[in-house]
Protein backbone atom coordinates (compact mmCIF):
# COMPACT_ATOMS: atom_id res chain seq x y z
CA UNK A 1 0.00 0.00 0.00
CA UNK A 2 1.22 3.28 -0.93
CA UNK A 3 1.32 6.07 2.47
CA UNK A 4 -1.59 8.42 2.34
CA UNK A 5 0.06 11.94 4.05
CA UNK A 6 -3.73 12.74 4.94
CA UNK A 7 -4.45 16.09 5.15
CA UNK A 8 -2.84 19.16 6.87
CA UNK A 9 -5.04 20.96 9.58
CA UNK A 10 -5.86 24.22 9.30
CA UNK A 11 -2.75 25.56 11.98
CA UNK A 12 -0.52 23.82 9.62
CA UNK A 13 -2.24 25.35 5.98
CA UNK A 14 -1.54 28.40 7.57
CA UNK A 15 2.10 29.00 8.52
CA UNK A 16 4.22 27.90 6.15
CA UNK A 17 6.91 26.83 8.62
CA UNK A 18 4.29 23.70 9.44
CA UNK A 19 3.98 23.33 6.35
CA UNK A 20 7.28 23.03 5.05
CA UNK A 21 8.10 20.69 8.17
CA UNK A 22 4.69 19.02 7.32
CA UNK A 23 5.38 18.02 3.91
CA UNK A 24 9.26 17.06 4.71
CA UNK A 25 7.67 14.64 7.13
CA UNK A 26 5.34 13.13 4.65
CA UNK A 27 8.14 12.50 1.89
CA UNK A 28 10.14 11.07 4.82
CA UNK A 29 7.16 8.58 5.58
CA UNK A 30 6.73 7.64 1.85
CA UNK A 31 10.90 7.34 1.57
CA UNK A 32 10.94 4.68 4.27
CA UNK A 33 8.17 2.85 3.17
CA UNK A 34 10.25 2.59 -0.52
CA UNK A 35 12.92 1.64 1.66
CA UNK A 36 11.11 -1.69 2.82
CA UNK A 37 10.48 -2.30 -0.85
CA UNK A 38 13.07 -4.73 -1.65
CA UNK A 39 14.81 -2.73 -3.92
CA UNK A 40 19.18 -2.16 -3.76
CA UNK A 41 21.42 0.06 -5.64
CA UNK A 42 20.48 2.17 -7.98
CA UNK A 43 16.93 1.04 -8.14
CA UNK A 44 16.60 1.95 -4.73
CA UNK A 45 18.01 5.18 -5.41
CA UNK A 46 15.72 5.95 -8.43
CA UNK A 47 12.78 4.39 -6.65
CA UNK A 48 13.28 6.98 -3.71
CA UNK A 49 13.77 10.29 -5.66
CA UNK A 50 10.96 9.86 -8.13
CA UNK A 51 8.53 8.38 -4.92
CA UNK A 52 9.67 11.79 -2.72
CA UNK A 53 9.24 14.50 -5.41
CA UNK A 54 6.15 12.95 -6.95
CA UNK A 55 4.88 13.29 -3.91
CA UNK A 56 5.61 16.64 -2.98
CA UNK A 57 4.83 17.89 -6.45
CA UNK A 58 1.50 17.18 -5.83
CA UNK A 59 0.99 18.40 -2.44
CA UNK A 60 2.54 21.48 -2.56
CA UNK A 61 0.39 21.97 -6.02
CA UNK A 62 -2.64 21.15 -3.78
CA UNK A 63 -1.90 23.20 -0.52
CA UNK A 64 -0.47 26.08 -2.10
CA UNK A 65 -1.20 25.75 -6.27
CA UNK A 66 0.12 29.86 -6.70
CA UNK A 67 3.74 29.32 -6.00
CA UNK A 68 6.56 28.13 -8.02
CA UNK A 69 8.62 25.17 -7.39
CA UNK A 70 12.42 24.31 -8.03
CA UNK A 71 12.86 20.71 -7.03
CA UNK A 72 16.00 18.70 -7.59
CA UNK A 73 14.23 16.24 -9.54
CA UNK A 74 12.28 18.19 -11.82
CA UNK A 75 12.63 20.30 -15.20
CA UNK A 76 13.50 23.69 -13.82
CA UNK A 77 10.72 26.11 -15.22
CA UNK A 78 12.27 30.03 -15.09
CA UNK A 79 8.78 30.69 -14.33
CA UNK A 80 9.48 30.56 -10.53
CA UNK A 81 11.98 33.35 -11.14
CA UNK A 82 8.73 35.83 -11.34
CA UNK A 83 6.92 34.39 -8.37
CA UNK A 84 6.87 36.52 -4.70
CA UNK A 85 7.31 32.68 -3.27
CA UNK A 86 9.17 29.45 -4.74
CA UNK A 87 9.57 26.44 -2.43
CA UNK A 88 13.01 25.09 -2.74
CA UNK A 89 12.74 21.21 -2.55
CA UNK A 90 15.16 18.24 -2.26
CA UNK A 91 13.50 15.42 -2.48
CA UNK A 92 16.13 13.13 -0.99
CA UNK A 93 19.47 14.51 -0.42
CA UNK A 94 22.16 11.43 0.64
CA UNK A 95 20.84 9.27 -1.85
CA UNK A 96 23.40 7.50 -2.20
CA UNK A 97 23.07 6.89 2.27
CA UNK A 98 19.56 5.96 1.63
CA UNK A 99 20.40 3.17 -0.30
CA UNK A 100 22.25 1.92 2.14
CA UNK A 101 20.17 0.49 4.57
CA UNK A 102 20.24 0.73 7.68
CA UNK A 103 21.89 4.18 7.42
CA UNK A 104 20.36 6.97 8.41
CA UNK A 105 22.30 10.03 6.59
CA UNK A 106 19.99 10.87 4.32
CA UNK A 107 17.27 13.80 4.78
CA UNK A 108 14.24 15.45 2.89
CA UNK A 109 14.66 19.55 2.35
CA UNK A 110 11.69 21.52 1.56
CA UNK A 111 12.72 25.81 2.11
CA UNK A 112 10.35 28.23 1.22
CA UNK A 113 11.72 31.18 -0.88
CA UNK A 114 9.94 34.81 -0.38
CA UNK A 115 10.72 38.29 -2.55
CA UNK A 116 10.96 40.27 0.61
CA UNK A 117 13.92 42.28 1.53
CA UNK A 118 15.67 41.65 -1.98
CA UNK A 119 14.74 37.57 -1.90
CA UNK A 120 15.71 35.18 1.07
CA UNK A 121 14.48 32.12 2.80
CA UNK A 122 11.59 32.79 5.19
CA UNK A 123 10.57 29.15 6.26
CA UNK A 124 12.34 25.50 6.07
CA UNK A 125 12.20 21.69 7.42
CA UNK A 126 14.85 18.81 7.18
CA UNK A 127 13.70 15.66 7.56
CA UNK A 128 15.73 13.06 8.90
CA UNK A 129 13.22 10.09 8.71
CA UNK A 130 15.63 7.17 9.72
CA UNK A 131 15.88 9.17 13.30
CA UNK A 132 12.08 10.12 13.09
CA UNK A 133 12.80 14.15 13.18
CA UNK A 134 12.19 16.98 11.70
CA UNK A 135 14.03 20.18 12.15
CA UNK A 136 12.33 23.21 11.13
CA UNK A 137 11.99 26.98 11.31
CA UNK A 138 8.78 26.97 13.25
CA UNK A 139 10.45 25.48 16.30
CA UNK A 140 14.06 26.19 15.54
CA UNK A 141 17.02 23.45 16.98
CA UNK A 142 18.06 25.45 20.77
CA UNK A 143 22.17 24.39 20.12
CA UNK A 144 23.66 23.68 23.19
CA UNK A 145 26.39 26.16 24.67
CA UNK A 146 29.73 24.90 24.00
CA UNK A 147 32.92 24.44 25.93
CA UNK A 148 35.30 27.67 24.27
CA UNK A 149 38.60 24.72 24.65
CA UNK A 150 36.86 21.67 23.24
CA UNK A 151 38.40 20.43 19.90
CA UNK A 152 35.96 21.73 16.90
CA UNK A 153 34.25 19.00 15.16
CA UNK A 154 33.79 19.61 11.06
CA UNK A 155 31.51 17.74 9.09
CA UNK A 156 32.34 16.75 5.75
CA UNK A 157 31.18 14.67 2.69
CA UNK A 158 32.15 10.61 3.49
CA UNK A 159 32.44 10.23 -0.21
CA UNK A 160 34.24 13.28 -1.45
CA UNK A 161 35.46 15.29 1.02
CA UNK A 162 37.31 18.60 0.12
CA UNK A 163 41.03 18.58 0.13
CA UNK A 164 41.09 22.30 1.72
CA UNK A 165 38.58 21.04 4.86
CA UNK A 166 41.75 18.57 5.67
CA UNK A 167 44.16 21.67 5.80
CA UNK A 168 41.40 23.81 7.33
CA UNK A 169 41.00 21.55 10.09
CA UNK A 170 44.50 20.97 10.73
CA UNK A 171 44.76 25.01 11.71
CA UNK A 172 41.78 25.13 13.91
CA UNK A 173 43.17 21.73 15.61
CA UNK A 174 39.62 20.21 14.29
CA UNK A 175 38.77 16.18 13.87
CA UNK A 176 36.71 15.68 10.41
CA UNK A 177 33.66 14.11 10.98
CA UNK A 178 32.10 12.04 7.78
CA UNK A 179 28.72 11.41 7.17
CA UNK A 180 26.48 11.59 4.40
CA UNK A 181 23.67 14.57 2.89
CA UNK A 182 24.29 17.98 3.26
CA UNK A 183 21.10 19.05 5.12
CA UNK A 184 21.97 15.92 7.59
CA UNK A 185 25.95 17.65 8.04
CA UNK A 186 23.98 21.62 8.20
CA UNK A 187 21.29 20.13 11.32
CA UNK A 188 24.74 18.18 12.85
CA UNK A 189 25.96 21.27 13.79
CA UNK A 190 22.80 22.72 14.73
CA UNK A 191 22.38 19.12 16.99
CA UNK A 192 25.54 19.79 18.41
CA UNK A 193 27.30 16.84 16.67
CA UNK A 194 29.11 18.95 15.01
CA UNK A 195 30.60 22.53 15.26
CA UNK A 196 30.71 23.23 11.59
CA UNK A 197 30.09 21.97 7.83
CA UNK A 198 32.30 23.59 4.88
CA UNK A 199 32.34 22.57 1.49
CA UNK A 200 33.34 23.45 -1.95
CA UNK A 201 33.17 22.44 -5.58
CA UNK A 202 29.62 21.87 -6.35
CA UNK A 203 25.91 22.09 -5.07
CA UNK A 204 23.02 23.08 -5.58
CA UNK A 205 20.37 25.45 -4.04
CA UNK A 206 18.06 22.54 -3.04
CA UNK A 207 21.02 20.74 -1.54
CA UNK A 208 21.63 23.52 1.28
CA UNK A 209 18.46 26.02 1.18
CA UNK A 210 16.52 24.24 4.08
CA UNK A 211 19.19 23.16 6.14
CA UNK A 212 20.61 26.69 5.70
CA UNK A 213 16.51 28.25 6.68
CA UNK A 214 16.63 25.94 9.63
CA UNK A 215 20.50 26.50 11.00
CA UNK A 216 19.70 30.63 10.40
CA UNK A 217 16.49 30.29 12.74
CA UNK A 218 18.52 28.36 15.62
CA UNK A 219 21.42 30.96 15.36
CA UNK A 220 24.13 29.98 13.52
CA UNK A 221 26.58 31.11 10.92
CA UNK A 222 25.63 31.28 7.29
CA UNK A 223 27.59 32.23 4.43
CA UNK A 224 29.45 31.08 1.39
CA UNK A 225 33.08 30.27 1.70
CA UNK A 226 34.44 33.87 0.69
CA UNK A 227 32.19 35.31 3.50
CA UNK A 228 29.49 36.47 1.01
CA UNK A 229 25.69 35.87 1.77
CA UNK A 230 23.83 32.56 0.18
CA UNK A 231 21.20 33.61 -2.72
CA UNK A 232 18.86 31.68 -3.37
CA UNK A 233 16.04 31.52 -6.55
CA UNK A 234 18.53 32.51 -8.46
CA UNK A 235 18.52 32.37 -12.57
CA UNK A 236 21.43 29.73 -12.52
CA UNK A 237 20.86 27.49 -9.24
CA UNK A 238 24.37 25.82 -9.13
CA UNK A 239 25.47 27.16 -5.16
CA UNK A 240 28.94 25.25 -5.03
CA UNK A 241 30.01 26.53 -1.83
CA UNK A 242 29.12 27.00 1.93
CA UNK A 243 29.77 27.38 5.94
CA UNK A 244 27.42 26.62 8.40
CA UNK A 245 29.29 27.21 11.73
CA UNK A 246 28.78 28.15 15.46
CA UNK A 247 28.62 31.94 14.95
CA UNK A 248 32.32 31.98 17.03
CA UNK A 249 34.47 29.84 14.41
CA UNK A 250 33.00 31.98 11.48
CA UNK A 251 35.97 34.73 11.60
CA UNK A 252 38.69 32.17 11.71
CA UNK A 253 37.00 29.98 8.67
CA UNK A 254 36.33 32.86 6.22
CA UNK A 255 40.34 33.57 7.06
CA UNK A 256 41.74 30.59 6.34
CA UNK A 257 39.72 30.18 3.10
CA UNK A 258 40.69 34.13 2.27
CA UNK A 259 44.61 33.35 2.83
CA UNK A 260 45.01 29.91 1.41
CA UNK A 261 41.49 29.75 -1.23
CA UNK A 262 39.26 26.33 -1.91
CA UNK A 263 41.98 24.58 -4.24
N1 LIG B 1 30.94 18.39 -6.01
C1 LIG B 1 29.61 18.28 -6.03
N2 LIG B 1 28.91 18.62 -7.13
C2 LIG B 1 27.57 18.53 -7.15
N3 LIG B 1 26.81 18.12 -6.10
C3 LIG B 1 27.45 17.78 -4.98
C4 LIG B 1 28.88 17.85 -4.87
N4 LIG B 1 29.23 17.46 -3.62
C5 LIG B 1 28.09 17.16 -2.99
N5 LIG B 1 27.00 17.34 -3.79
C6 LIG B 1 25.60 17.09 -3.44
O1 LIG B 1 25.38 17.43 -2.08
C7 LIG B 1 24.63 16.40 -1.43
C8 LIG B 1 25.46 15.87 -0.27
O2 LIG B 1 26.61 15.20 -0.76
P1 LIG B 1 27.64 14.55 0.24
O3 LIG B 1 26.89 13.55 1.05
O4 LIG B 1 28.71 13.96 -0.61
O5 LIG B 1 28.14 15.68 1.08
C9 LIG B 1 24.31 15.33 -2.46
O6 LIG B 1 22.98 15.56 -2.88
P2 LIG B 1 21.97 14.39 -3.42
O7 LIG B 1 22.12 13.20 -2.55
O8 LIG B 1 20.64 15.07 -3.34
O9 LIG B 1 22.40 14.14 -4.83
C10 LIG B 1 25.33 15.60 -3.55
O10 LIG B 1 24.86 15.30 -4.85
MG1 LIG C 1 20.95 16.95 -2.49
Amino acid sequence: MTFDPGTPSADVLADDHLLSAWLADAAGKRLLEVREEGLEGKALKDAGDLAAHTLLMDLVATYRPEDGVLSEEGKDSKERLGKDRVWIIDPLDGTREFSEPPRDDWAVHVALWESVDGGRLTAGAVAQPALGEVFHTGHPPVVPPRDPDARPRIAVSRSRPPAFVEALAEELGAELVPMGSAGVKVISVARDVTDAYVHAGGQYEWDSAAPVAVAAAAGLFTSRVDGSPLRYNQDDVYLPDLIVCRPELAERIVAFVKEHGIA
